[in-house]
């Protein structure tokens, strides 16, 4: 549905590029995850495939044609759910909505079903007289997302949708957007909290410096790295130990109680075990094979995702 490719952007001629050479394909339908630190580059890609910014390289399309003509032949397809509240804080909720319906062109009765599709969707009905400013972070972000379906989009951008809200809000977002690939809509995530992502993503991209390190389904991303072992013990392995092990497994880590081996196999495992235990170390628990996100991304950039 959606194919980018080589796309570059750069604010400033001073500055590094914003995207270097991004090249992704979301399928029609698919809950796709875009995870990258701060600054990765995620907004302006997004920004991109909305049309507030022009690629400066590279192409995107979508539904096999050119983004720019497929907005022409169908403009509300495409809907940003922007990082920032896109709503006038001292209309109501509900005057918002019909304001944003007309702004995107629906009247009469379309735009009434829609705005009560929307409120209802966004589980805001009890809300619909409260001054938008007013309202707890969650429902600003639910208002948020209720603009951005009122068109009934195919493809929904949303970015950072869960940042800054309540437990409660943040469960019944992650819920709500499950319900939109239930629907049919293709839905784009950014976020920088691979939980989320692992949770809701069958597909996923991890971007970092305006660069795409590795995208794939879920399970592709997970297993696409060799296999880490990694023990947590009651205290460091001795010095020996843990030189003989580096000489065998470079890039192996280890700090105050664990142990991090990367690229051990499977039928080492036990001589491994035994060379602890002959060392006076006790593993207090044993992680072998697949992969969380965080640590994909940590082996492919050598840095936390939060740092
Ligand atoms: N308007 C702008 N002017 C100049 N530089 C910008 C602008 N917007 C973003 N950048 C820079 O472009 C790079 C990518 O930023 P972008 O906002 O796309 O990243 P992001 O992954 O969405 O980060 P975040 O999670 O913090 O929103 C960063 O280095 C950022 O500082």
């Amino acid at each position: 549905m959606l194919r980018a490719r080589d796309l570059t952007y750069r604010y400033r001629p001073e500055q590094p590029p914003a995207l270097d050479g991004v090249s992704l394909d979301v399928p029609a339908g698919s809950l796709f995850g875009l995870l990258g630190p701060n600054g990765a580059g995620k907004t302006t890609l997004i920004s991109l495939v909305a049309g507030l910014l022009a690629p400066q390289g590279g192409s995107l399309e979508y539904d096999g044609r050119p983004l720019a003509r497929a907005r022409r032949a169908q403009p509300n397809a495409i809907a940003l759910v922007p990082q920032d509240h896109a709503f006038y804080p001292t209309l109501t909720v509900a005057e918002n909505l019909d304001f944003f319906a007309g702004v995107q062109g629906l009247g009469g009765a379309l735009a009434r079903q829609r705005v009560g599709a929307a409120l209802a969707f966004g589980q805001l009905d009890s809300y619909a007289k409260r001054r938008a400013g007013e309202l707890s972070g969650g429902l600003k972000r639910r208002l948020n997302l209720a603009i951005g379906l009122l068109a009934d989009p195919q493809l929904l951008l949303l970015d950072e949708p869960t940042v800054g809200v309540d437990p409660q809000s943040r469960h019944f977002l992650l819920d709500a957007i499950r319900e939109l690939r239930t629907a049919g809509k293709t839905v784009i995530y950014t976020s920088h909290y691979m939980d989320e992502v692992e949770a809701l993503c069958e597909q996923v991209a991890i971007v970092d410096h305006g660069r795409v390190l590795v995208q794939g389904t879920l399970a592709e991303v997970l297993r696409d790295t060799e296999p880490v072992l990694t023990l947590q013990l009651d205290r460091p392995p001795p010095a020996a130990l843990a030189a003989a092990w580096t000489a065998r497994h470079p890039g192996l880590e280890i700090d105050a109680t664990a142990v991090r081996v990367p690229g051990a196999t499977a039928a080492e495992l036990p001589a491994l075990l035994a060379e602890l235990a002959a060392a006076g170390c006790t593993p207090h628990s044993l992680g072998y094979g697949e992969q969380n996100l965080e640590q994909v991304f940590m082996r492919l950039t050598q840095r936390s995702l939060r740092d």
